[in-house]
C-alpha cells in the first residue's frame, strides 16, 4: 500500500509537537532517544512499544543496548517520512 510523504511544511509543524524527536541524519526519518533504569525497564518499554507497533501496522526501527532504546520511524510504504510515523511517535510518548 502507498502512503504519502509529509511536504516540508507539514514535517516541520508535526516535529515541533513532538518532544524529543528529530530528524534522523542521512535519512528520511525521525528518531528518539531513551533512557531506562535498567535492561528489564527497556525491555518493558519495548514490549509496549511493540503491542503499540502491531496496533497501528506500523513497525519500528531500532536498536536496543542495556538501558538504552534508539527508535527510529520511518514509512516504508512511503519511501520516507509520513503520519504514520508522527501517530506512532505520538503514541509512543504518550506511553
Ligand atoms: C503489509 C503491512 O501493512 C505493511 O508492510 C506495513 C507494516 N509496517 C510498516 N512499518 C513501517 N515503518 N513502514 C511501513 O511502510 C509499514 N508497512
Amino acid at each position: 500500500m502507498s502512503v504519502v510523504q509529509l511536504t516540508d511544511e507539514e514535517r516541520s509543524t508535526w516535529l515541533s509537537t513532538l518532544e524529543g524527536w528529530e530528524m534522523a541524519e542521512g535519512k528520511d526519518a525521525i528518531q528518539r532517544t531513551f533512557e531506562f533504569g535498567d535492561f528489564i525497564e527497556a525491555w518493558g518499554f519495548m514490549s509496549r512499544v511493540a503491542i503499540l507497533a502491531e496496533k497501528q501496522d506500523h513497525h519500528p526501527e531500532w536498536f536496543n543496548v542495556f538501558n538504552r532504546v534508539e527508535i527510529t520511524l520511518t514509512t516504508h510504504d512511503a519511501d520516507g517520512l509520513s503520519l504514520r510515523d508522527v501517530h506512532l511517535a505520538k503514541a509512543i510518548n504518550a506511553l
